[in-house]
């Protein structure tokens, strides 16, 4: 090849690669006058905060949200983060019905990992943007009252200690920090009437707020790529289903995905327009759900979906 023909493939190829940048970036123009001033909770858990790399674009992903005209709320997990400290303090623990058996020694150290730590890992990076997270608890400004709640296992009910359903939900402080332009970062802990408080599953949570909040979505990032109708069939996953045929599956559902499953049966049935399980291991997973045509995950919509949300 002559240094001329090398020198127009190369420009050529520069040609295309403007051109698809262009291409991806106006896919998103829809979306983003759709969404203008539009509440998104994200519920960020504990096994899609794998590496520094993945919680960073996470950070980097809240802040476009928020400076693309949309207004993120993010509800965080910490489970595994929270079963790492219990071992290194020698304390044992196990879970029923996907919930934290949870003594009160054991809220301590819930509270201390989910308040202490995840949250303000979180807030730090989000930060690192501008002065944008602010984070907060259940057990701040009254946003959640908890209400004991016990596990199913096999059809029985069992006592599973200090874990709470969200009760009650008051939306006004995550509406402050929201209304001042900020990104709240919320914590699930949360007290029952009497100021005890008790553990909240982060998902159960998530779906509570975005109901409270009248948000647009409720996305849930976790550490697979949506739902499956036979888990673990990798090729059986799910990419849209109306709510009244997820509730029928939720009995049929494996641990982990049950606390998820109900707070999306929970948000769209309490009005938000769409719940998202995405795969939270791929970096950005956030904007593609939002701002690309096709979306990711499984997505749950209302029964009598209005035509034109072909993805929203
Ligand atoms: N039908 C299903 N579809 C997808 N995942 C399922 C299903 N049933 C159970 N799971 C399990 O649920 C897990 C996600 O829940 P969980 O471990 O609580 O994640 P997170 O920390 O993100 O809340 C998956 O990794 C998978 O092992
Ligand atoms: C009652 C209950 O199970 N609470 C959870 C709270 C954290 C959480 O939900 O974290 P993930 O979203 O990462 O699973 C727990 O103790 O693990």
């Amino acid at each position: 090849m002559t240094e001329l023909e090398r020198r127009l493939v190369s420009a050529d190829e520069r040609l295309a690669s403007a051109a698809e940048k262009a291409g991806v970036l106006i896919e998103a123009l829809p979306w983003l006058q759709r969404f203008n001033g539009a509440t998104v909770v994200v519920k960020y858990g504990g096994n899609a905060m794998i590496d520094d790399q993945l919680k960073a674009a996470f950070a980097e992903d809240m802040v476009f949200l928020r400076l693309a005209g949309l207004h993120p709320v993010v509800v965080h997990g910490g489970g595994p983060q929270i079963s790492a400290m219990l071992s290194r303090l020698g304390v044992p623990g196990e879970f029923k019905g996907g919930l934290r058996v949870t003594t009160p020694e054991t809220m301590d150290i819930v509270r201390m990992v989910l308040v202490g730590q995840v949250s303000r890992e979180l807030v730090g990076l989000i930060n690192a943007h501008g002065p944008y997270a602010v984070g907060i608890s259940g057990e701040d400004a009254r946003l959640f009252t908890a209400e004991r709640k016990q596990a199913t296992v096999d059809g029985e009910q069992v006592d599973i200690g200090l874990v709470g359903e969200v009760a009650e939900v008051n939306p006004d402080a995550v509406l402050d920090i929201v209304n001042a332009g900020r990104i709240p970062v919320v914590s699930t802990v949360a007290p029952d009437v009497d100021g005890v408080v008790h553990n909240v599953n982060a998902d159960t949570a998530a779906g509570a707020l975005a109901a409270a909040l009248g948000a647009e979505k409720l996305v849930v990032l976790t550490d697979v790529e949506g739902l499956y109708a036979n888990w673990p069939d990798r090729s059986s996953l799910i990419d849209r289903i109306p709510v009244d045929r997820l509730e029928r599956m939720l009995p049929g559902l494996a641990s982990g995905m049950i606390p998820k499953m109900e707070a999306c049966v929970r948000a769209v049935r309490g009005g938000v327009r769409g719940a998202h399980v995405i795969d939270g291991r791929l970096a950005h997973s956030v904007l593609l759900e939002v701002f690309t045509s096709r979306g990711i995950g499984t997505m749950v919509l209302p029964e009598a979906a209005p035509s034109g949300t072909e993805h929203a």
